[in-house]
């Protein structure tokens, strides 16, 4: 019989330094196909031990496998035994590192927001829209060249993902969802390391976070809305066109370690309306509890 374990993929972690790409690595330590190969970083870090050049802030120690890697460029030649990366690069260079991988025939999995508003790269969250991937052959066949292997998946913000969650199950309940109203409380985990200074979150409420209330409204359009065709025969993201979804976020940043706090408020479409609240602890992507 066929185990899926038996079948090891080789997988590459691009922005292995940061704080994104330090939990990838204690995440894929042992699992069951996936073997780190290689890792990469900016020109800062490569040539040197991955060890000598993280400032690792994981609570278990740093994976025996990947301590002395030799951490490389963030070039696709030095990725050629993988087949799949994942990234946790900066998004200030996450565009051009990731293209560069997809052209070369690599399954990039991105934590980076570059590509998420791309009209052909999925979004995801798998609980949520796992169906969404079936973008993934137009993708390859509208890059240039046409790509046999190469794709880019893209993961979605942290205050979305956790919120997409209830609210999808509550659109297969009580049918589409009409208008959305959410206040963030974020832990200052999700601003990476060292993240917000102390003096502003000490003791305070930071009332706003760069970008982020776009990105939610935004992101959950795409996530909870599904695919359309167009006259061309292509695949389209339909936003939720079919029945209009007004999202309004406000963001704000807490004295918390980890753990966003989310509360939320929806009207449906056919009537009625519910108030919640949603807190999750990981916020690259845990469950929800509701
Ligand atoms: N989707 C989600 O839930 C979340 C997504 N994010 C996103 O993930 C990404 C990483 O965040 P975070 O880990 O906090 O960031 P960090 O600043 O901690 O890490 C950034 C990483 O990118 C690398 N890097 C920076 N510049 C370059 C370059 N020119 N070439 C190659 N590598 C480079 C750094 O390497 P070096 O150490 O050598 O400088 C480091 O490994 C961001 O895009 C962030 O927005 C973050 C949190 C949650
Ligand atoms: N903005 C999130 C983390 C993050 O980096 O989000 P994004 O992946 O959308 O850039 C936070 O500050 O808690």
């Amino acid at each position: 019989m066929f185990h899926i374990s038996d079948r090891k993929i080789n997988v590459g972690i691009l922005g292995a330094t940061g704080t994104v790409g330090q939990r990838f690595i204690a995440l894929l330590a042992s699992h069951p196909y996936f073997v780190v190969r290689s890792l990469g970083a900016s020109e800062r870090s490569a040539g040197k031990p991955y060890s000598k050049v993280v400032n690792w802030k994981q609570t278990d120690p740093i994976p025996a496998a990947v301590r002395d890697l030799i951490v490389n460029p963030c070039a696709p030649e030095h990725f050629a035994d993988c087949t799949v990366v994942f990234s946790g690069l900066d998004a200030d260079v996450a565009g051009d590192i990731e293209g560069a991988f997809r052209a070369a025939e690599l399954a990039v999995f991105s934590n980076a927001k570059s590509y998420r508003r791309d009209p052909h790269v999925p979004l995801i969250v798998p609980l949520v829209n796992a169906y969404h991937l079936s973008m993934v052959p137009q993708q390859r066949s509208l890059h240039s060249p046409p790509l046999k292997k190469g794709f880019i998946v893209t993961n979605a913000n942290c205050s979305t993902t956790g919120v997409v969650i209830p609210l999808a199950a509550l659109e297969r309940a009580f049918g589409p969802i009409e208008s959305c109203l959410i206040t963030t409380m974020q832990a200052i985990s999700g601003a990476g390391y060292p993240g917000v200074p102390s003096l502003d979150i000490f003791d305070n409420v930071v009332p706003y976070i760069s970008g982020e209330e776009e990105k939610m409204e935004w992101e959950t359009l795409k996530i909870l809305g599904g695919l359309s065709e167009g006259d061309d025969g292509l695949k389209a993201f339909d936003m939720h066109a079919r029945t209009p979804l007004r999202m309004s976020a406000s963001c704000t940043r807490v004295p918390v370690l980890e753990g966003h706090t989310e509360t939320v408020s929806v009207r449906f479409a056919g009537g009625g309306s519910a108030l919640f609240v949603v807190q999750f602890d990981d916020p690259m992507g845990s469950a929800a509890e509701c």
